[in-house]
């Protein structure tokens, strides 16, 4: 038998188990890898906002990154929340020293409440220390006009936010549209390799269970980079996960609610 892939996502602990580290390890389940995880922080969350947030010393995300990386073994992983410069800085560095090149760096800055999740002083070090080590980049539209530092109307806008990312080091940047023009009836997320654009549309479809949309996204396309997949078609397994996701929502929570992480699972038997 062939060794199973691994994936590692270094993110924060979501209790409501619809985005973070929750989010991640189900959705690389889902899709046949191997999930481990080194936590960044526990917030106290549910599907009407985050509460509390507990950062951990980096020393314990480093640690716990040393641990399974030099036993377990690492095919690829993501980055989520990292709350601290300090945190991205200790992550940095484990990067590093392991010689990764499949990484997915999900720049998470704030939670759909509007709950910070990474101090302000920390996206320089994002930008600077972690977006020249990213594999892939996947930013939404607010944390894209960040990392770019440009207002994002139009999709030209979007393209120029991409170039820029990518300049900062990212070898490729996928800007998610879920947050664009609420209430039109397509998202387009739009892709970059450095050199050509792919508009990735889809049908947007009307819910407010959305929470953890981005986790789920990212941990998917880390998977999937994981078996070996093509950026690419891993960005495109990726949003047709999320898709069927949001699609069979769980109704869960009075809140935002979590997305489905047994939907596409279902939507493969369907069609076999
Ligand atoms: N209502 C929707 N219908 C269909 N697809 C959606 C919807 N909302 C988001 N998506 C898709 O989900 C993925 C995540 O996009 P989004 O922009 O919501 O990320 P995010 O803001 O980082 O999510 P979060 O912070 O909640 O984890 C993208 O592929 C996007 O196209
Ligand atoms: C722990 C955690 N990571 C990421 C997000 C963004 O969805 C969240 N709400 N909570």
């Amino acid at each position: 038998m062939s060794r199973i892939a691994r994936a590692l996502t270094v993110a924060g602990s979501d209790s409501g188990g619809g985005a973070g580290i929750q989010a991640d390890l189900k959705t690389f389940q889902e899709l046949n890898v191997y999930g481990m995880s080194a936590i960044t922080a526990v917030t106290v969350q549910n599907t009407l906002g985050v509460t509390n947030v507990y950062p951990l010393p980096s020393e314990a995300t480093s640690e716990q990154i040393e641990a399974v990386g030099s036993d377990l073994g690492v095919d690829a992983l993501k980055t989520g929340m990292l709350f601290s410069a300090d945190i991205i800085e200790a992550v940095a560095d484990q990067i590093r020293a392991f010689s990764w090149t499949q990484v997915v760096v999900d720049p998470v800055m704030v939670a759909k409440g509007g709950a910070s999740l990474l101090q302000p002083e920390a996206v320089r070090a994002l930008r600077e220390v972690l977006l020249p080590l990213a594999y892939i980049v996947t930013p939404n539209l607010p944390e894209a006009e960040v990392l770019s530092g440009l207002s994002i109307r139009t999709l030209e806008d979007r393209r120029e936010a991409a170039k820029r990312i990518c300049a900062y080091g990212a070898r490729q940047v996928v800007i998610k549209g879920g947050h664009a023009d609420e209430s039109g009836d397509r998202i387009v997320d739009l892709y970059y390799d450095g050199e050509a654009f792919t508009e990735l549309v889809g049908r947007r479809i009307p819910t407010r269970h959305t929470h953890g949309t981005g986790c789920t996204f990212s941990a998917a396309l880390t998977a999937e980079l994981a078996k070996g997949a093509l950026a690419l078609d891993a960005v495109r397994t990726a949003r047709a996960f999320i898709q069927a996701a949001i699609e069979q929502g769980l109704e869960l929570g009075q809140g935002h609610g979590p997305t489905n992480h047994f939907a596409y699972r279902r939507l493969l038997g369907a069609s076999r």
